[in-house]
């Protein structure tokens, strides 16, 4: 056994649809180590802090375990940590709060691999890998759609009868973890109490975009899955079910699941590229379409946000994209110019966190996303309650 004064950090593993983030933090919540393991399905790399190595990982248990290996040769074996604590994105209506991995925790997050066939599974397997590798080490989970359960029931709600309800059809939407350290963390970069109105655009790979009153999700864009709402990066956004049918029926269900889930979004707008860097510095016809494509719907989507929750005080942007691309985040603060948003330009250029301008009547900010911090946050609270 180690001494349990040397097994004090928390191992945060945020499994998505191509990589494996990762982070290491102490008891104080100070991260020690950021990684990534991505390309995963060909070949990837392999990134611990500013060491980057090409490696192949042909599915996520092999990622997984070049992560581990990774740790280990950083002087961070199995016995360094006091948790993994993991990102799931879906946790349905059973797992609305930050919880202790147990059997019947696994067996509620594999219920809801159906629901974010992107990211669940993956998510799941990270978890199943280190139960087997390292039996002893207590695991928890952060769950996506948590932030989410205030929604009121007419947003959650789609126009189906009952029975199709009580078998899990409506929204639940996502990103919750980040639009939850956004909160926690806003009032420290602005100085002054959270906005009682805040819209959040989390923009990266996948984007949504969602109405936050005092503090709570009162309705966002993504429903049952991560597919639904903005244009994304391979991700269809809103897209009529009809033509779904059609298209399942005409092309079966398996490539139209792939359709709609990784070769649509910016990547299907533009003929191949889903990334908003190189959308960026290709600057084709088709490039820009597909620019204009998710500001316009970005935009359309925040002023449905801003009727549901009467109004916007502030405008909140994270995620890779809310983050570093200066030109995007213009254009969709500027498509609130109607409601009195305006933007100072410079401020806007240099990246800083305040975006608005001194007449401009909604407030804006690039609050960076937290969500590994967020997750080891979680975890260090529900060890401290509840310990092993
Ligand atoms: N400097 C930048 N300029 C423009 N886009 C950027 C920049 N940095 C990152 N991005 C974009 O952010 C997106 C990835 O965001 P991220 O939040 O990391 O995604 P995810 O966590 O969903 O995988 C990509 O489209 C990427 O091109
Ligand atoms: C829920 C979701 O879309 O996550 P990500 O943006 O990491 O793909
Ligand atoms: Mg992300």
């Amino acid at each position: 056994m180690s001494d349990p004064a040397d097994s004090d950090l928390i191992l945060v593993l945020n499994a998505g649809s191509s990589s494996i983030k990762l982070a290491v933090f102490d008891s104080d919540l100070t991260e020690t180590l950021t990684g990534i393991a991505d390309g995963i399905g060909g070949a990837g790399h392999l990134r611990l802090g500013s060491v980057t190595t090409a490696q192949n990982f042909p599915d996520h248990e092999s990622a997984l375990q070049a992560v581990l290996a990774g740790l280990e040769a950083n002087g961070l074996p199995f016995s360094r940590f006091r948790a993994a604590a993991h990102r799931v994105v879906h946790g349905g209506t059973e797992l609305t709060e930050p919880a202790r991995v147990t059997p019947e925790v696994i067996a509620a997050i594999d219920r809801c691999s159906a629901l974010a066939p992107l990211h669940n599974p993956h998510n799941l397997a990270a978890i199943k890998t280190l139960a087997r590798l390292a039996s002893g080490l207590a695991q928890t989970a952060t769950f996506d759609t948590a932030f989410h359960a205030t929604n009121p029931e007419v947003a959650a709600r789609y126009a189906v009868p009952a029975g199709i309800e009580a078998r899990g059809i409506r929204r639940y939407g996502f990103h919750g973890t980040s639009y939850a350290s956004l909160v926690r963390h806003m009032p420290d970069m602005t100085g002054a109490a959270l906005p009682t109105r805040l819209l959040a655009f989390h923009l990266g790979n996948g984007a949504s975009v969602c109405a936050i009153r005092d503090g709570q999700s009162v309705a966002t864009t993504m429903g049952y899955s991560p597919l639904g709402g903005l244009t994304m990066g391979t991700r269809t956004g809103e897209i009529d079910g009809n033509a779904v049918l059609r298209l399942a029926e005409e092309d079966g269900i398996v490539a139209t699941h792939h359709l709609l889930n990784k070769e649509s979004g910016l990547r299907g707008l533009s003929g191949g590229l889903s990334d908003m860097r190189a959308l960026m510095e290709a600057d084709t016809p088709e490039t820009r379409f597909a620019i204009d494509h998710f500001c316009y719907w970005a935009i359309r989507h925040a002023g449905s946000l801003i009727a549901a929750m009467e109004g916007v005080d502030a405008v909140a942007f994270t995620g890779g994209i809310g983050e570093n691309a200066t030109p995007i985040r213009a254009r969709i603060f500027r498509g609130l110019a109607w409601l009195g948003a305006q933007l100072n330009e410079e401020a806007n250029t240099r990246g800083e966190s305040r975006l608005h301008s001194k007449g401009s009547t909604i407030t804006g900010w690039i609050v960076p996303a937290q969500e590994e911090r967020m997750i080891a946050a979680d975890a260090l609270h529900l060890l401290n309650v509840s310990p092993p």
